[in-house]
């Protein structure tokens, strides 16, 4: 039985003392639960609330975000981008893709949104960029590969996120899965690894926000 991480009632007052989402950002909520396979994938109001304000307390020039899914973070990050930056946004499914341009074009932030279709490990080695905000959001089976293939590209002093650090409390369980193996080493490499200042946030389904301090 996976954990609630938060009870749910205190989870239903932070949600109830947070502010509320955008008019799309309800639609592409309720659509994706109506519509999309695996709901439970979108970030969500709190989160995605959060996510907007730590974008838009970093300024960011660059965002690059892996797993699109339905575009909800991917809409959240890119409030917070100074004028003229760029998100680029990677998943591996071109199901949602005709949806997902749909809602980035009514959003406003269609032409900063960069939106490419293909598995992570792919794309990234070619990208120029270097990023002031990373999230990690995709097959967390790979969440370290990820880490090691951008920590270099990400400026000094700026911020990765990885979701679902926490796996649904399947973390501190006995039984251990392949999934949560993968999780918990992901979480003790960060720990030691003095390029990054990290805070395990346990909000929603775990976020681990890392900062980095060295090259
Ligand atoms: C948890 S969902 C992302 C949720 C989204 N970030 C949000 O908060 O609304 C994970 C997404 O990662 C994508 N994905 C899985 N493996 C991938 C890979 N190897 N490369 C790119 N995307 C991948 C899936 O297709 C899925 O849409």
């Amino acid at each position: 039985m996976p954990l609630d991480i938060t009870h749910p009632l205190v989870q239903h007052y932070a949600e109830r003392y947070t502010s509320t989402e955008s008019a799309l950002l309800q639609k592409v909520n309720r659509d994706t639960h109506a519509k999309v396979l695996m709901p439970r994938m979108l970030s969500g109001q709190l989160q995605g609330r959060f996510l907007a304000m730590v974008s838009r307390m970093i300024k960011p020039q660059t965002i690059l975000e892996l797993g699109t899914y339905t575009g909800y973070s991917a809409l959240c990050l890119a409030e917070g981008l100074v004028k003229g930056g760029k998100l680029i946004t990677i998943d591996a499914n071109e199901e949602l893709e005709d949806t997902v341009r749909g809602y980035f074009n009514e959003s406003g932030y269609g032409t900063s949104i960069d939106y490419r279709i293909g598995k992570a490990a792919d794309i990234i080695p070619n990208l120029k960029e270097s990023f002031d905000l990373v999230f990690i959001d995709a097959d967390k089976e790979n969440n370290g590969k990820y880490f090691d293939l951008l920590i270099n590209r990400v400026t000094l002093g700026g911020f990765l996120l990885v979701d679902n650090v926490l796996w649904s409390g399947k973390v501190v369980e006995d039984k251990i899965d392949k999934d949560t193996r993968a999780i918990l080493s992901f979480n003790e490499m960060i720990q030691h690894d003095q390029r990054v200042e990290n805070v395990l946030l346990p909000l929603r389904d775990g976020l681990m926000l890392m900062q980095k301090v060295k090259e």
